[in-house]
């Protein structure tokens, strides 16, 4: 989670940055929420206080919340304030795995399964562990729902999104990683003993859902991993290497009892879903992963072209995760605007799909070696080739935009038959996920028509 997210770890430097430009608003507007205190967390701060030898948090307790355990202001908090404080020797990170198994896994797996086994040995040992009262208040595996831990049934309902490969490949990644630690472990006779398959995927979704991205590789960090995410919260977890510390400043004022909030990041929900477990009903960071079909139009030539000239590393300010025919596109804000959202390497692939001609290709190809080097940047010089080939993609839109509608309506259909609660509450997901990308899908289309109409 995080962990893909390096803008999270940041220096103190960054915190005097973030302290100076906090919004200063009064909270007296806001309804105050009950007291939600858990119970089975009272003695969680205490634990994890004299384990530290210092104070973390005088300013929030953990309740329930609507989504799982959270942190609640414990009195008012005034915006800038630090609500916790947690030193990396109360952290767990892959250094609290035996020398020797660590340098066994060292370059075998990733930093998330590194972590996913250290949380697998400390569950091993139970309340012997020293981070038992830890380990013990992270959610269950019925708890978490993730789309790898989604059944066929589940997963039909996003195979329109590309959402639906990812969680087929995080599944084979994991299973991988499974084989290759029972392989090293197994000469720790013990340690690893009994560990399944499925606890191994539970412990790993728990690290991707709760760890930050450290100096050690990853960490997991008590306490503040119980915060919850709003997207537009502008308070993160931030690192403070001088102190060795990790910290959380409030970005707003809150009142006694209130949920506290971070931001997790600028995330899809596609990859809030993978990641997290859930997708959010309006996600303005939202983003779709298209492919062009490309085969009957594109003969030896084109596609020699589109190998040596589309795709070069660039420093473009406008960058997207871009593969070979796959795209990924963002809200297109503006119909009249420059179309951001829709990534230029996608129109340029297009303009090279729309040339009919060898002379027109290698018109381009010239173009391109005279400029920067990139192919079909600039619109064509024939009007009536670059309309063309924005209707290619115009075309591919309105194909999406059909196959996206009749997904989201046999959904919204099973609505009446009588499911388990896990299979509502992923429905309901699957229609943030398919109506978000969906939203995204007849932006980029509106800006299309709009401006083949302002070329005709
Ligand atoms: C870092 S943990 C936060 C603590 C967690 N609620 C717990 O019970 O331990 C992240 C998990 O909290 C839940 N969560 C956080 N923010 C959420 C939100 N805005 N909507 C739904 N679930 C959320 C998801 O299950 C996510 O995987």
């Amino acid at each position: 989670m995080f962990l893909s997210s390096s803008s999270l770890t940041k220096h103190c430097w960054c915190l005097r940055h973030f302290s100076a430009n906090i919004k200063f608003s009064s909270s007296s507007s806001k309804p105050r929420l009950l007291n939600h205190q858990d119970k089975d967390c009272e003695d969680f701060l205490p634990w994890l206080e004299r384990k530290a030898g210092v104070q973390v948090s005088s300013k929030v307790y953990i309740g329930k919340s609507a989504h799982g355990r959270s942190l609640f202001a414990a009195e008012d908090i005034r915006a800038g304030e630090c609500i916790l404080q947690v030193p990396y020797n109360v952290q767990v990170s892959p250094d609290c795995l035996l020398p020797k198994v660590r340098t066994l896994l060292e370059n075998e797996v990733g930093n998330v399964a590194k972590l996913a086994v250290v949380l697998l040995v400390e569950q091993n040992i139970g309340l012997e562990s020293e981070w038992a009262p830890y380990t013990s208040r992270l959610p269950q595996p019925g708890d978490i729902h993730s789309t790898i831990f989604w059944s066929e049934r589940e997963l039909e309902m996003i195979r329109q999104s590309s959402l639906y490969q990812e969680t087929m490949k995080q599944n084979a990644q994991i299973e991988r990683d499974f084989s290759t630690i029972k392989l090293v472990l197994d000469r720790f006779y013990g340690i690893f003993e009994g560990v399944t398959l499925r606890d191994f995927k539970h412990a790993h979704a728990l690290v991707g859902s709760r760890a930050w991205g450290s100096s050690k590789g990853a960490s997991l960090i008590p306490l503040a991993d119980f915060l919850n995410h709003q997207a537009d919260s502008e308070a993160f977890v931030l690192n403070d290497e001088d102190m060795q510390v990790s910290e959380v400043i409030a970005d707003h004022d809150y009142a006694a009892h209130e949920e506290v909030f971070i931001s997790y990041g600028k995330f899809s929900n596609s990859t809030l879903l993978l990641e997290y477990g859930f997708a959010l009903p309006y996600n303005k960071h939202e983003e779709v992963q298209i492919s062009i079909p490309h085969h009957d139009l594109l003969p030896k030539m084109k596609f020699e072209i589109l190998q040596g000239h589309l795709f070069p590393v660039t420093n473009d300010a406008n960058v997207f995760k871009t593969s070979g025919n796959s795209f990924t596109i963002k809200e297109v804000k503006s119909v009249e605007g420059k179309g951001k959202g829709l990534p230029q390497s996608l129109r340029a692939f297009a303009r090279v799909l729309s040339c009919t001609s060898h002379q027109e290709l290698e018109d381009l190809t010239k173009e391109a070696a005279e400029t920067d080097g990139r192919l079909a940047r600039r619109p064509l010089k024939d009007i009536s080739r670059e309309i063309q080939a924005h209707e290619i993609l115009l075309s591919r839109f309105s194909q999406l935009i059909g196959e996206y509608n009749a997904s989201i309506e046999s959904l919204e259909k099973i609505c009446s038959v009588p499911t388990c609660e896990n299979f509502a509450t992923r429905r309901k997901m699957a229609l943030n996920l398919l109506n978000g990308e969906l939203r995204v899908l007849e932006s980029a289309s509106a800006w299309l028509k709009n401006y083949c109409a302002t070329l005709h």
